[in-house]
């Protein structure tokens, strides 16, 4: 049976309508992909929090989260993954990259430009057409 995982991403949303994409690193599974920055969900942690540690962890940084805008299953070929995507604001300090390739700061109607990982298209999709 395929593994399967369950994560949190942010949906980080600054005053100039822009929404934080973080690029995986090539050593990472799912390499050179965008995604919603976050992580594995770990025993006792509610999303919120496993969202809110795993910014800092890997952001340096500290947000507050918000609503929830997705829960995705998807397949890959060798996991599932769970995404569920909520709003967030940062509230302490700039992100900085820790372990990922690039980050960028993006309008919306961009979003779709970049090549995000398969999991996070309905994400992706459902901000777009938020304007
Ligand atoms: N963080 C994040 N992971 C995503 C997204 N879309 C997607 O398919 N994934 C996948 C990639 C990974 O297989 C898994 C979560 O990965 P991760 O590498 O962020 O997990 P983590 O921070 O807990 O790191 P680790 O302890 O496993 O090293 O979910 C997304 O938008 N954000
Ligand atoms: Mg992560």
């Amino acid at each position: 049976m395929k593994k399967q995982v369950h994560v949190v991403g942010a949906i980080i949303e600054n005053n100039q309508n822009e929404i934080f994409c973080a690029k995986r690193s090539p050593e990472m599974v799912l390499p050179n992909l965008w995604e919603f920055p976050g992580g594995k969900i770990e025993a006792g942690e509610t999303p919120e929090q496993a969202l809110a540690r795993e910014i800092q962890e890997e952001f340096s940084c500290s947000i507050s989260v918000g609503e929830k805008v997705e829960d995705t299953t998807y397949e890959y070929e060798k996991f599932i993954v769970r995404l569920e995507t909520y709003k967030a604001k940062l509230e302490n300090g700039q992100p900085i990259a820790i372990e990922h390739a690039e980050t960028k700061w993006v309008k919306r109607d961009k979003l779709a430009q970049l090549d995000f990982a398969p999991a996070d298209i309905p994400a992706v999709e459902k901000i777009e057409r938020e304007k």
